[in-house]
């Protein structure tokens, strides 16, 4: 099926009012299709139509230049194509957009690979970018995001892998460099011994491997989550330390420094319940079989066993006291930081560094539970 649609241009910045071109032999299709601007808001063009005229003049044949000028214009001009839509079916309607903040800097004027200069985003280390398209494996579309909610055009940035494959390459590059210098010595002493050369092939598998290596921890793009700011949210308290350093003491000073402002967030256990004690108040009493199916669901930030019962710490139970309008206050391993990163619950991380040897064994030997603690006990929390 033929049609003529018409698409209404306003913005000058980017080329071709947010869209690219490519051609096959002398077909001419469109291409990649920012999200935001004019020729994607005006839900005619799609990426892979093919453009058959533009105002009426045929492109087929055509230079990529030429195509270019016709398309171009001043602002508010109406351009009519005559396309032959594409057929896709797998059209993704409900694409929710992704947010990442860029742990590097990125100019497309330095980038010879991207495929438009003029479509690229500039973007430095820590802006957030909503990612709108990553349906192309080396190139995604995104714009940035700012926190008063302003945002740029959309542009083209290096998909994960790719940067992370050219970082990769910039970190190995002296072991390559000396790899390939080793190898130069070795076939001038070769050839030097012998006049007959045999050309080899060099499958170098530990360069490869130290570069895959490098790439899998080179953090490129960081996965974020975009938080709707309230006034009512509060933002968790979480304190680390070494064992013993006095994260409970302080958690429980805070709280009864002000009982409507801070809480203690209670913990979900497999074990018996003891006399006094109230569900969902020392803690949440479940079963293993609940307390492993919520492991398997991932809704602990952490959790261990102690003398065969499971103790952990949930999502759902620290966010049942922001919903109060208090500030949870917990302490957490080192290693479930990554998990609370992620957990959309924005803490407060604060580390609770240990005083001096000298002050320590002053302050934390004398009383009445632990009278003879020795020196030496001391310094691993140091
Ligand atoms: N500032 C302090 N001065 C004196 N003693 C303290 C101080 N802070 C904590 N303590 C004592 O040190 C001991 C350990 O404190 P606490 O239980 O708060 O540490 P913790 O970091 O929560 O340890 P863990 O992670 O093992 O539970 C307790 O006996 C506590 O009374």
């Amino acid at each position: 099926m033929m049609c003529i649609v018409s698409v209404s241009f306003h913005h000058y910045t980017l080329c071709m009012q947010g869209c690219t071109i490519y051609k096959q032999g002398e077909a001419v299709f469109v291409g990649k299709l920012l999200k935001g601007c004019d020729a994607e808001l005006s839900e005619v063009l799609r990426e892979g139509d093919e453009v058959l005229e533009v105002n009426g003049v045929p492109v087929m044949g055509r230079s990529t230049d030429e195509i270019v000028r016709l398309m171009s214009g001043e602002a508010g001009v109406t351009l009519a194509f005559t396309i032959i839509p594409i057929h896709d079916d797998n059209i993704d309607l409900n694409f929710e957009p992704k947010y990442v903040r860029a742990h590097f800097n990125y100019s497309p004027k330095t980038d010879d690979e991207i495929p438009c200069q003029p479509l690229g985003l500039r973007f430095e280390k820590g802006d957030i970018l909503e990612i709108s398209n990553q349906d192309d494996p080396d190139w995604w579309q995104a714009r940035k995001v700012f926190d008063d909610g302003a945002e740029s055009l959309p542009g083209l940035i290096p998909a994960r892998h790719r940067q992370q494959q050219r970082e990769a390459l910039t970190r190995s590059y002296p072991l390559a460099k000396a790899m390939e210098d080793q190898h130069r010595k070795k076939k001038g002493l070769m050839s030097r011994l012998s006049r007959k050369k045999k050309k080899t092939v060099f499958y170098n598998q530990g360069s490869n491997q130290s570069m895959l290596a490098v790439g899998d921890e080179v953090v490129t793009y960081e996965d974020v989550v975009r938080m709707e700011s309230s006034a009512h949210w509060r933002r968790p308290i979480v304190l680390i330390g070494a064992s013993g350093v006095g994260k409970g003491t302080l958690i429980r000073k805070l709280i009864n420094s002000d009982h409507t402002r801070f809480a203690a967030v209670v913990q979900h256990t497999t074990r018996l319940v003891h006399p006094g004690e109230v569900n969902g108040h020392t803690y949440h009493f479940v079963t293993r079989e609940e307390f492993e199916l919520d492991i398997l669901q991932e809704r602990f930030l952490e959790h261990e066993e102690v003398k065969g019962q499971l103790y952990g710490t949930s999502v759902s139970a620290i966010k049942k006291i922001v919903e109060s309008g208090r500030v949870p206050v917990l302490d957490l391993q080192p290693q479930s930081l990554k998990r609370v990163r992620y957990s959309g619950l924005m803490p407060y991380v604060v580390l609770v560094a240990s005083p001096r040897l000298e002050r320590l064994v002053v302050t934390r030997r004398v009383g009445p539970e632990r009278p003879t603690r020795r020196r030496t006990s001391f310094q691993f929390i140091i």
